[in-house]
This record gives C-alpha cells, sequence and structure tokens, in this order.
C-alpha cells in the first residue's frame, strides 16, 4: 500500500467556500454515477470528482463526501463501479444526484453485473468496475483508490460533461 504524504501548513488563508465553488464550476467535468452492491445493500450516487490515477495497475480514484446517505454502504462494500454517463443521461444523473431513495435511482436504468457484483449500466459510455484498495479522508470527503477488475466500453456517440452547472452535450468530432 502506498504512503500518504500531508503537507505541513502553517495558518491557511479562509476563503470562502462560495468563492471556491464558483471557480469550481468553471472545471468542467464528466458526470459518473458510482455504484456499490454487497453485505451492506446497493446504493448510488453522482459524482464529477473522479480522475485517473494510474494505468499500472489500473487505477482511478473518486471523492465521497461522508456526510453522503451512500457514504455506510460504500465503506462496508469495499466495492464500487464508475459509470461514465453519456449525453441524454441528464435526468439518472439528477435521481442519483442525492435525497431520492434508493429503489427509484435503480429503477431509472438498465443494469448489470461483472466481477464485484457492483451494478453495472448497459448505456454507460464507460464502466470501470473496481475493488477500493485505499482510502484517505480529506477534509469532508474521502477519496477512494480504486483498482478496475473489469471494464465495458459502449457504443455512445456523445458525452456528457458538466460545466457551469449545467450539463452539456459534447460530441467527438468525425475521425
Ligand atoms: N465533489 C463534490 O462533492 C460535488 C458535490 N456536488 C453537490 O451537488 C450540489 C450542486 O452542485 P453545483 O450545481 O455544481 O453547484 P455548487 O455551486 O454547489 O458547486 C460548484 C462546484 O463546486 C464543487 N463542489 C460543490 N460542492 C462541493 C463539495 N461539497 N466538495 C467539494 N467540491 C464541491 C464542484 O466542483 C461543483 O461543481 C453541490 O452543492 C453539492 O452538494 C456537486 C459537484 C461535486
Ligand atoms: C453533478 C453532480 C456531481 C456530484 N459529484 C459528487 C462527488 O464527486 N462526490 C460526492 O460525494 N458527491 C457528489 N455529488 C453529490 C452526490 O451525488 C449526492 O450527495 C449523493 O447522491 C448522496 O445524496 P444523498 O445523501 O441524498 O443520498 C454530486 C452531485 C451532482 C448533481
Amino acid at each position: 500500500m502506498a504512503s500518504n504524504h500531508v503537507m505541513p501548513s502553517g495558518a491557511p488563508p479562509v476563503l470562502p467556500k462560495a468563492d471556491y465553488r464558483n471557480a469550481m464550476a468553471r472545471l468542467g467535468a464528466a458526470v459518473n454515477i458510482i455504484t456499490t452492491d454487497g453485505p451492506a445493500g446497493r446504493a448510488g450516487f453522482t459524482a464529477s470528482a473522479v480522475c485517473s490515477v494510474t494505468d499500472e495497475p489500473p487505477m482511478l480514484l473518486v471523492c465521497l463526501n461522508r456526510s453522503a446517505s451512500v457514504y455506510p454502504a460504500f465503506t462496508a462494500n469495499g466495492v464500487l463501479c464508475v459509470n461514465v454517463l453519456a449525453a441524454g443521461h441528464q435526468a439518472l444523473s439528477g435521481l442519483f444526484g442525492g435525497k431520492t431513495p434508493m429503489d427509484e435511482r435503480f429503477a431509472a436504468g438498465r443494469w448489470s453485473r461483472k466481477a464485484t457484483g457492483s451494478p453495472v449500466l448497459e448505456d454507460a459510455a464507460a464502466s470501470f468496475d473496481c475493488r477500493v484498495v485505499q482510502a484517505t479522508s480529506a477534509g469532508t470527503h474521502d477519496v477512494l483508490f480504486c483498482e478496475a477488475l473489469a471494464i465495458a466500453i459502449g457504443g455512445a456517440a456523445q458525452s456528457l460533461i458538466y460545466f457551469d452547472r449545467r450539463y452539456h452535450e459534447i460530441a467527438a468530432p468525425p475521425h
């Protein structure tokens, strides 16, 4: 397991949260539904805080707020699937974005299973079925390091991006 380096900090300037969020709204990001299933039950949430860490082993990170209702299920199950959303998935993203009962969230999509038993969205742009190999707390969130055990690549022609607090559909230019 890799070591964690915590940078020493002096007296940090406290920036207003709204300033930080307004600036973060300028970082366009892919939208993903993160799912899990196991002894602690089925759960899923929408996440934009997802990125690639390394390809040897294939590993992504996902940032999960510890106050989310899904947090206990994810930590107990230790497995998850990163489902990258495609154009047309805006309503599904909204359902998994909070406050909706779990059965209603999952009723809105078509799901299968691969390596870990976590729900895999059938028409996702791509899916990474993972086990969580490391977790680090940072502020309000846990950073989950997830090793991909199985991958699916969908046929989506258009991608979904969250930018400026709205969804945008992006078409790939012709090759
Ligand atoms: N990383 C996260 O936990 C994110 C959480 N959200 C949730 O969705 C709600 C609506 O988001 P927006 O429409 O984008 O408007 P917003 O003004 O609440 O957020 C703008 C941007 O700030 C960042 N952000 C928001 N809440 C955050 C949090 N708790 N921790 C770290 N970064 C955060 C994200 O990059 C987000 O796109 C947020 O208030 C939050 O509850 C949204 C995006 C990312
Ligand atoms: C576009 C979008 C992106 C989000 N990204 C994240 C994220 O990266 N990490 C996170 O913990 N929550 C994120 N959220 C919020 C979670 O989806 C939400 O807190 C989660 O569904 C749990 O809600 P609940 O506590 O009502 O179940 C995002 C929400 C939206 C709409």
